[in-house]
């Protein structure tokens, strides 16, 4: 992987903001390995909120109180004591940055001299240890069985979905038309980043959304806002693929519970809506270095808790899921690992509520099986992946609704992930963020802008919920 790709991919991974001069600094620390160096970063980030959570603010601990000075240095006992929470533990200061020549501090004799009192301000920047009980931290799962995937995730695995002819013919016309698909390229800060694997979208032309010339206009925000030319039509072999794959969803929506923000159908009855997919967004994965990083999908067109079937095709490789643990959740759990092998012709539906809580991943593998393809019986093994995902813009989130930002560009629209409803998302109440997205190919610049989602105000809708409540 080049450096851009290695900084995407670790840019991806991290769950706050930091430069890039840091990221490197870690990329180096780390062989160059991007999730070991994001691990890292997040993990720093995390003891730092807990230390500024315990200790109060740095300023505070090296401006204290006159009075507090003077008690300080009375006693070393009282060395161990926080303004914001005292205790009666010891200090260790071995672990300190700068180490008192001694292991007990004596200030009393030596207050006044300048190395003491930096070895007294560094040891009163160390909180006392928390004493709240920290919740365990969960080894990854991987989950090997639909049934496992159902119990533990927010997606339904579906397995040979396809007559297996199908399955192959489909993967030969798209590795094949793969050639032709691009790096996606956006700005992230000062430099421009290309995504480490090769993508393309298709508009359904004969399903009536599709048609539609909005529409297509849509189709250059799966390039991060790139102008492009018009989306490629679904190829005849999409289409067949197309119509197994709606009956699977449809069966599942039916069996399923639904929440108040999903779309009800144009005529608002839920229960006799049918999915069906109007655009697909298509992945080429060639060899185990090839990759997506952690992200949740944009909610621009599909609106939120969208359902998007996701179809693999040739060689096996690993997604993976994580939770984004809300923030006021993030003292008494921590988000466990999923990684679901996806087989060649398997189908794995992100179900509503995925977007909203889960991000998702194709992580480079050091190794990789080669694929077999069983038809025509003479074809030659692969190391390749493609995947198509097959989605439903909603008609209430069409392009001509999205709200633009100061730039004059359509903004994007993303779930507020840590901050997610505290009665849950059958009760409603998440929040959704309209954002400027001009920074993603305007050189990184943007405006900023920022902007609350309103169903109603937006005159958004039919959804489950504003039907329920007529
Ligand atoms: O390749 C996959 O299975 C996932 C692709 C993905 O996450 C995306 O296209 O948004
Ligand atoms: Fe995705």
């Amino acid at each position: 992987m080049d450096t851009d790709t290695l900084l995407a991919t670790v840019f991806s991974l991290l769950s706050d903001a930091h430069s890039q001069e840091t990221v490197l600094d870690a990329l180096l620390r780390h062989d160059g390995d991007p999730e070991a160096a994001a691990h890292f970063l997040n993990r720093e980030a995390r003891r730092e909120r807990k230390r500024k959570r315990e200790g109060g603010s740095l300023a505070e601990w090296l401006e204290p109180k006159k009075a507090k000075q003077k008690s300080s240095a009375k006693t070393s006992s009282s060395l161990n004591a926080s303004p914001t929470k005292p205790s009666s533990s010891s200090v260790r200061p071995s672990s300190l940055s700068v180490k008192p020549s001694s292991s007990s501090i004596r200030p009393s004799s030596s207050a006044g001299s300048s190395s003491t009192k930096t070895a007294v301000k560094l040891v009163t920047l160390r909180p006392p240890p928390s004493t709240a009980p920290t919740p365990p931290r969960l080894p990854p799962l991987t989950l090997s069985t639909p049934e496992l995937v159902a119990t533990h995730t927010p997606c339904t695995q579906h397995l040979s979905i396809l007559p297996p002819s199908l399955a192959c013919t489909l993967f030969h016309t798209l590795v094949a038309a793969s050639a032709e698909w691009k790096r996606n390229k956006w700005w992230l800060f000062d430099r421009v980043v290309e995504s480490p694997h090769r993508t393309t979208f298709f508009a359904r032309k004969n399903d009536g959304v599709g048609g539609s010339d909005d529409w297509q206009e849509a189709a250059q925000f799966w390039y991060n806002g790139r102008a492009t030319g018009p989306p490629e039509v679904f190829p005849a072999e999409m289409e067949d693929a197309c119509t197994y794959i709606e009956a699977v969803v449809n069966d599942q929506l039916r069996q399923r519970q639904r929440f108040p923000l999903e779309w009800a159908g144009t005529d608002g009855d839920a229960s006799e809506y049918v999915w069906r997919a109007n655009v697909a967004a298509a992945n080429c994965y060639e060899g185990a270095k090839d990759s997506v990083g952690f992200h949740s999908d944009q909610m621009t067109y599909l609106g939120p808790y969208c359902t998007i079937a996701s179809l693999s095709l040739g060689t096996t490789r690993t997604f993976r899921l994580r939770e984004v643990v809300p923030t006021q959740e993030k003292d008494t759990r921590h988000a466990q690992t999923f990684n679901i092998p996806l087989p060649h012709n398997s189908l794995t539906i992100m179900h509503a509520s995925c977007q909203e809580r889960f991000k998702h991943s194709i992580p480079p593998q050091p190794t990789i099986d080669l694929f077999r393809p069983a038809f025509p019986p003479d074809a030659p093994p692969s190391n390749a992946r493609i995947n198509v995902t097959f989605r439903f813009y909603r008609p209430d989130f069409a392009p001509s609704s999205t709200p633009k930002c100061k730039c004059g560009v359509p903004c994007i629209l993303r779930p507020d992930m840590k901050n997610r409803s505290v009665l849950g998302a059958e009760g409603g109440g998440d929040k959704y963020w309209w954002t400027c997205y001009a920074g993603a190919q305007n050189d990184g610049k943007g405006c900023n802008m920022w902007m609350v989602m309103d169903m109603e105000k937006e005159c958004r809708g039919p959804t489950v919920g504003s039907m329920k409540s007529e």
